[in-house]
């Protein structure tokens, strides 16, 4: 039996780093099956962070992105119509790199972190690329995407009761996805998983519990150890603290930013808690009405977000650190828009503060507030006067 910490150790497992090989961009893609990529390559919204984060060259080697999410625009189809989610969307991680994805609800958060995995109801039409490790997951056969779930990329949901199936044994639960994917005897996979449990801080007499015999929390460290059960190169986390209390949930987002930096696995984190991103991850993007509004380093665009609706996020949030600094929580009036009649120009400009005529008619995707920090704000050279002058990174938008 390979030990969990021996599995560490392996040089094998360690962050994988590539030879050259040509960027994704560099040449024609054939388009995938299931997956029109309807928008020309010139109007298509570059990653954010992708060009700026391209692979670098180490000794002769680069990093391939451990996910890139190109151009991702999602439309569910349902009772009520069309309803599109997500407006394209550029997205790009290197191996273990943590971003925070933040918005209020129902800006499309979910749908981008259940289309990584595919897991969007049928009939959701899905355009652009998911890449994982360089793989479009969007353009995969169903005998290749069960091999990528849980070993390339696996997820965790909020609730895990409802995730945990009530008539087995936490070890035997945790073990199922090794026995599928490694093909391990059963006994095997559950010593794995008894060890996997001691990494999450739970005890190993409780590998023969129910689900309904844990805590919320324990039930949630359950899910964490799952998910790291085939040491997947990325984890996307959606709310996945969020029903626990602040103590059980600063322990669970310790321990979860501990593994990922140790085994340097990529992490999207979704939240509705800006703080709880800022202090979790490196990177924080903000979504509004199913676009990016805002993306750069976490608690610099916590502190002072450049678009007046990241602003107005960080604003409902107490400051994290320290407690000198820390500001009156405040709210944002009205709602966010249905996501089948968004308002003209920039969706955000009915409820900005400092909305300029222009702002109804003229669409804004994201700009260089600085050389890792973007903004989708017509006014974001107001907001950072005291930096070089921004470069519109896209051409107009859908
Ligand atoms: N299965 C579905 N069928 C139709 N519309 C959906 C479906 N799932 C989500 N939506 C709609 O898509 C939009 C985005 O929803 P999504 O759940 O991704 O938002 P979210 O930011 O994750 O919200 P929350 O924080 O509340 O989970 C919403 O308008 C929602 O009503």
């Amino acid at each position: 039996m390979v030990h969990a910490a021996a599995r560490l150790r392996d040089p094998r497992r360690r962050p994988r780093v590539h030879p050259v090989r040509a960027r994704h961009g560099d040449r024609p893609q054939p388009p995938a099956a299931g997956c029109a990529v309807t928008t020309d390559a010139t109007e298509r919204e570059p990653a954010p962070g992708a060009d700026d984060r391209a692979p670098e060259p180490r000794g002769g080697s680069t990093v391939r992105p451990t996910l890139q999410i190109e151009d991702l625009r999602i439309t569910y189809r349902g009772s009520r119509g069309e309803i599109p989610a997500v407006r394209g969307i550029s997205l790009s991680l290197d191996p273990g790199d943590t971003l925070g994805l933040a918005g209020e609800s129902g800006c499309g958060k979910s749908t981008v972190a259940a289309a990584v995995l595919r897991l969007l109801p049928p009939g959701t039409e899905v355009t652009g690329r998911i890449l994982l490790d360089g793989e479009d997951i969007l353009a995969m056969s169903f005998g290749k995407l069960r091999a990528v779930r849980w070993a390339g990329a696996s997820i965790v949901f909020q609730g895990a009761m409802h995730s945990l199936n009530p008539v087995h044994r936490i070890a035997r639960q945790i073990a199922e996805p090794i026995v599928l994917h490694e093909g391990v005897s059963r006994a095997a996979a559950e010593a794995r998983a008894v060890e996997l449990m001691s990494q999450v801080g739970l005890p190993a007499w409780r590998a023969t519990s129910y689900p309904h015999e844990l805590s919320g929390g324990q039930r949630q460290r359950v899910m964490i150890a799952m998910a790291l059960a085939c040491s997947p190169q990325l984890i996307v986390a959606d709310e996945a603290t969020t029903a626990l209390d602040v103590m059980i949930q600063a322990q669970v987002l310790r321990l979860l930013k501990q593994l990922v930096t140790e085994r340097h696995i990529a992490l999207v984190m979704i939240s509705h808690d800006l703080s709880v991103l800022a202090d979790t991850c490196e990177r924080l993007a903000v979504m509004y009405a199913g676009r990016l509004v805002e993306h750069g380093p976490s608690r610099e665009v916590f502190a002072g977000a450049r678009h007046p609706y990241a602003q107005a996020l960080s604003a409902a949030f107490p400051t994290v650190g320290d407690p000198a600094e820390r500001r009156n929580p405040q709210g944002l009036a009205g709602d966010p828009p249905d996501p089948s009649d968004l308002p003209t120009g920039c969706s955000f400009h009915p409820r900005c503060p400092v909305v300029m005529d222009e702002c109804a008619t003229t669409p804004v995707t994201l700009r260089a507030a600085r050389e890792d920090w973007q903004a989708a704000c017509l006014r974001v050279e107001d907001t950072a006067a005291d930096l070089p002058a921004p470069t519109l990174l896209t051409k107009g938008d859908a």
